[in-house]
């Protein structure tokens, strides 16, 4: 891989080491675009459509996964042999990524067809069309598909589908596990590219940013696939020979609830913790990003979960709130807004569920004097630009001490405005559509208040029409600087959701500090400087669950991620996830006799 290729992945976050001898050959393969002027960018040397003979290759490997010679085959209890998802003689639906015109997805190609539920083990159609919504392609505003909503018969079935795979699943050794979701990693990762171009149309991210997402998700899948076998308790010595342990228990049906940001990611951050430590899952994906999830349902059938471990169902408030409401259900693990996820834990509280909340941010960035200037600017780009700014854990606050505050503009500003905007499947787009129509007229209603504040914008902030006719209904903005911000405007109290970038002058460790801890979120921060001392004194009182310290957003499933205060509860990633996808079951082992009192 040139070095290039290496820096954009550093960037992004994914680790060579993590990477696959197939991922880096396809990186060597890709071609090089430039920037058309004028806005769109144009793919060189590797065409927009992957031809049928280069994806040939692919599809013959994959045939053994779509037919595998014979189903993974698990004992369980004493001696009897379980096949769990056999695929032998029965291949009544090709899955998704089989379908023609999802192995060939481009802007303003695609259209789907089939249904977008999945128990049981099979993609199920709609009962009710009648409740649909159009889902959108945003890079051009076309309508994909119209998305059902799933209603409380529906629910309920993908639930009791889920109990019943979770009574199999949890009896396998955390090796039977492991292997199964090994298996699904290795798959992900060979339709790695594919998974990331439908992303890429349902979602209008740049295609550069939808494969790390893929990336990041088969990691996922991999890292718990390994702890897995690890899940173990504790031995506690009692007086007189007794003594106790502790054993780590599935919880049982966990509901994930994800937002439409990073669709097939989210739903493995949640998906692979959950299945390792033996529990099943229903899934329900933003009706805004439906399209990848199933496909991930498939995959974990194919390779080899029981029929109902992984399930799908479509459909938004209502759908998410039977969920929730579902005395079967376990646990509820939900990503998105603030107000949405206080009314998640209320519906949970009333069944005494667990939850674990990924909600919003309004993160700062600091940037000391001290740093290393084009770093910081490098920085505070990633911590506001990703995913057209529509990340929870974006660092919007810029603060930047005042001495090097006209410096940092002018080149974070000469940057931003070099972005190229335009077709997200095209390799060198850097900034994609945002994921909706009011989506953006919300962003851009932020710019145009930030500016009767008193705030100065300093590039961007317009809509943005590309000059390829395809994306002319797409919902397409300039990135954004604002200047002059203070601490009591909208644009810096409330999250924006959009490529906007608050930028404020501090002047003293002690004053920043106070302002950056001056809200009611936690998701994250940052910091710029080279001193040490400095960094990590800032780190410890910065009141938020991740401090990245001389870079920002990078991204790892080994690090456990999630919010102070309102930003949420529990975590995600690393090993501290095993703690909320497990309880803990105390056995108490007398040896002598039983000393009555009565
Ligand atoms: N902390 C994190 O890890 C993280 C990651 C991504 C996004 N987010 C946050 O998500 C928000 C953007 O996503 P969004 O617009 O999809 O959020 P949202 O709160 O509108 O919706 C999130 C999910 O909740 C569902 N939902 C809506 N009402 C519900 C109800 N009453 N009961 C149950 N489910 C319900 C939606 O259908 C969707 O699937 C931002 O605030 C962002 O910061 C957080
Ligand atoms: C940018 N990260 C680090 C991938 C975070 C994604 C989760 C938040 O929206």
């Amino acid at each position: 891989m040139g070095e290039r290729g290496e820096c954009r992945r550093r960037a992004l976050g994914v680790t060579p080491d993590l990477r696959t001898p197939h991922s880096r050959r396809a990186d060597r393969g890709r071609g090089r675009g430039r920037a058309r002027p004028g806005g769109g960018t144009r793919r060189l040397r590797t065409p927009e459509v992957r031809p049928a003979a280069l994806a040939q290759p692919l599809a013959v490997k994959r045939s053994r996964a779509a037919n595998p010679p014979t189903s993974c085959s698990h004992r369980v209890g004493k001696g009897k042999a379980v096949r769990f998802g056999s695929r032998v003689g029965k291949m009544a639906q090709q899955p998704l990524l089989q379908l023609p015109e999802f192995q060939h997805a481009t802007t303003g190609s695609l259209a789907v067809a089939q249904p977008l539920n999945f128990w049981a083990g099979a993609r199920v159609p709609s009962r009710d069309a009648k409740n649909s919504e159009p889902v959108y392609e945003p890079a051009t505003g076309r309508v994909l598909c119209d998305l059902p909503a799933c209603g409380a018969e529906e629910v309920d079935q993908a639930v009791r589908s889920a109990h019943a795979a979770y009574l199999k699943w949890r009896g396998l050794s955390g090796m039977e596990r492991g292997r199964v979701l090994l298996e699904a990693a290795r798959i992900i990762r060979e339709r790695r590219d594919q998974i990331a171009r439908i992303e890429v149309v349902n979602n209008g991210k740049s295609i550069t940013e939808a494969e790390v997402d893929i990336d990041i998700a088969w990691q996922t899948i991999e890292y718990y696939a390994g702890i897995a076998p690890t899940l173990s308790g504790q031995h506690i010595q009692l007086p007189g020979g007794s003594f106790a342990y502790t054993r780590r228990e599935p919880l049982g049906v966990c509901v994930g609830i994800g937002a439409w940001n990073y669709p097939f990611q989210i739903a493995a951050w949640k998906s692979a913790p959950a299945l390792a430590c033996g529990n099943a899952m229903v899934y329900k994906p933003s009706p805004m990003a439906p399209v990848t999830i199933v496909i991930l349902a498939e995959i974990y059938k194919e390779a080899g979960v029981p029929d109902g471990l992984f399930n799908v169902v479509q459909g938004g408030a209502e759908t998410g709130s039977l969920l929730c409401h579902h005395p079967m259900v376990a646990k509820v693990s939900f990503t998105g807004s603030v107000p949405t996820g206080k009314k998640v834990m209320e519906m949970s509280a009333k069944g005494v569920k667990q939850v674990t909340l990924e909600l919003g941010g309004k993160s700062p960035l600091i940037i000391f004097k001290d740093c290393e200037l084009e770093n910081a600017v490098k920085g505070a780009l990633m911590a506001n630009f990703l995913t057209q700014g529509q990340v929870c854990c974006n660092g919007t606050r810029v603060y930047v001490q005042r001495d090097i505050l006209p410096q940092f503009l002018e080149e974070v500003v000469k940057r931003t405005k070099a972005i190229p905007i335009g077709d997200p499947l095209l390799e060198d787009t850097r900034m994609g559509a945002l994921i909706s129509r009011p989506q953006l007229d919300k962003v851009l209603g932020f710019v145009k208040e930030a500016q009767k504040q008193g705030a100065r914008v300093l590039c961007g902030g317009e809509p943005f029409v590309p000059s390829d006719p395809k994306l002319k209904g797409g919902y397409f903005m300039s990135p954004c600087v604002l200047d002059n911000c203070r601490d009591d405007m909208t644009c810096v109290k409330e999250e924006i959701f959009g490529p906007v970038m608050s930028v404020m002058p501090f002047d003293t460790e002690e004053e920043v500090l106070q302002r950056a801890n001056n809200t009611t979120f936690g998701l994250a921060s940052g910091v710029f400087t080279r001193d040490v001392a400095r960094a990590h004194r800032v780190a410890e009182n910065l009141q938020a669950g991740t401090c990245f310290i001389n870079n920002y957003n990078t991204n790892s499933v080994v690090v456990p991620f999630g919010g102070y205060k309102m930003s949420g509860i529990g975590k995600e990633n690393g090993q501290a996830v095993i703690e909320y996808y497990t309880q803990l079951k105390t056995v108490v082992v007398e040896m002598g006799d039983v000393q009555s009192l009565f």
